[in-house]
């Protein structure tokens, strides 16, 4: 079969990928049509009318001028391929529309013909990849029992919190919630009621956080922690109160308990105005000694240490 100009552009048309082809300077040179079908559908990337008189390089700097990192990062790799510093270029950048996720591979390629240097720049659409990839690390970070955020998750956002409350000035709380005499409920019951029991807490602890900046995750085997950011000391207390009401009102027994018949929890409550990275580490400790101060004051009670002026924990 003859290979005619119009056999070979069919094909590039029937390609899913986006492909461009540019020469040393940038200059667009080729589109298929993907790319310009691709281009005209979507007014947050590239746009694919008039191909001829655009420049890729510059759009890319454009993008970045506008703090786009990915356009930055692809305006590197694509120069420096042109410059011969590396034979290929791979990016993943996402490119979301108002309705929808999406995200695409770059490779920059160089591709000699006859005597002229080119570029091909192909984009692969990756989004059901990536689509995937955010499911598995969100479950990762689930706690499969209760189906509320895990430790890492807690770690995590912890972390991002604190970060934020610091450069704010703001109070962040933290309370560390542990069931009271919970081995006697699971020994008297059986550990599918324990189950059961634990997710009933995680649903009611799951109440006392509503906005972005809060968090309810569960910390170990019957253990959970809370994370207000923005949020001093006694509008936590409030909201622990009302927890440790609604967890007396919901009348889990647990007969065996030496202190309560119905199933308690002992918290500890600490609060900071962060200054520094350690801050998060004190929080948690003084949030572990305060829980320890609860059981050891008979259970069932919540103990606290109190924000005091920025950068110190004040009894
Ligand atoms: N059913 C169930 N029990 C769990 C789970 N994770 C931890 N536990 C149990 O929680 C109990 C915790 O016991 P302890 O650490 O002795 O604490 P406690 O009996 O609550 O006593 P205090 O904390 O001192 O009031 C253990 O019996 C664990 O087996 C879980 O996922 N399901």
């Amino acid at each position: 079969m003859e290979h005619t100009p119009g056999f070979l552009h069919a094909i590039l048309d029937s390609i899913n990928e986006n492909i461009v082809v540019i020469d040393p300077a940038g200059d667009i040179q080729y589109v298929n049509r993907s790319w310009s079908a691709f281009g005209n559908s979507n007014n947050a990337c590239m746009s694919g009318d008039d191909w001829q008189t655009l420049n890729y390089l510059a759009e890319c700097d454009k993008a970045s001028a506008m703090g786009d990192e990915f356009g930055a990062n692809a305006a590197e790799g694509i120069r420096s391929v042109l410059n011969g510093g590396q034979p290929e270029f791979y990016l993943e950048y996402p490119c979301h529309s108002p309705d929808e996720k999406r995200w695409f591979m770059m490779r920059v390629a160089p591709l000699q013909l006859n005597e002229a240097g080119y570029f091909v720049i192909v984009h692969h659409n990756i989004t059901e990849r990536k689509l995937a990839e955010e499911k598995v690390s969100a479950l990762a970070r689930i706690d499969g029992l209760t189906g509320i955020p895990n430790r890492r998750a807690f770690d995590e956002f912890l972390h991002e919190e604190c970060r934020r409350c610091m450069r704010l000035r703001k109070p962040i709380s933290l309370a560390i919630v542990d069931l009271d005499h919970f081995k006697l409920l699971n020994d008297t019951y059986g550990h599918q009621v324990g189950d059961e029991c634990l997710r009933q807490t995680a649903a009611l602890l799951q109440e006392t956080v509503n906005r972005p900046s809060d968090l309810c995750a569960r910390y170990g085997g019957e253990e959970f922690a809370l994370i207000w950011g923005d949020t001093a000391q006694e509008q936590a207390r409030q909201l622990l109160n009302q927890f440790l009401r609604n967890l007396s009102d919901s009348r889990i027994l647990n007969i065996h308990s030496p202190t309560e018949k119905y199933l308690t929890a002992s918290i500890g409550l600490t609060s900071i105005v962060p200054t520094t990275d350690s801050d998060m580490d004190q929080l948690v400790a003084q949030a572990d000694d305060m829980l320890y101060l609860a059981k050891a004051n008979g259970r069932n009670r919540i103990e606290s240490q109190g924000e005091g002026h920025p950068g110190q924990m004040t009894p």
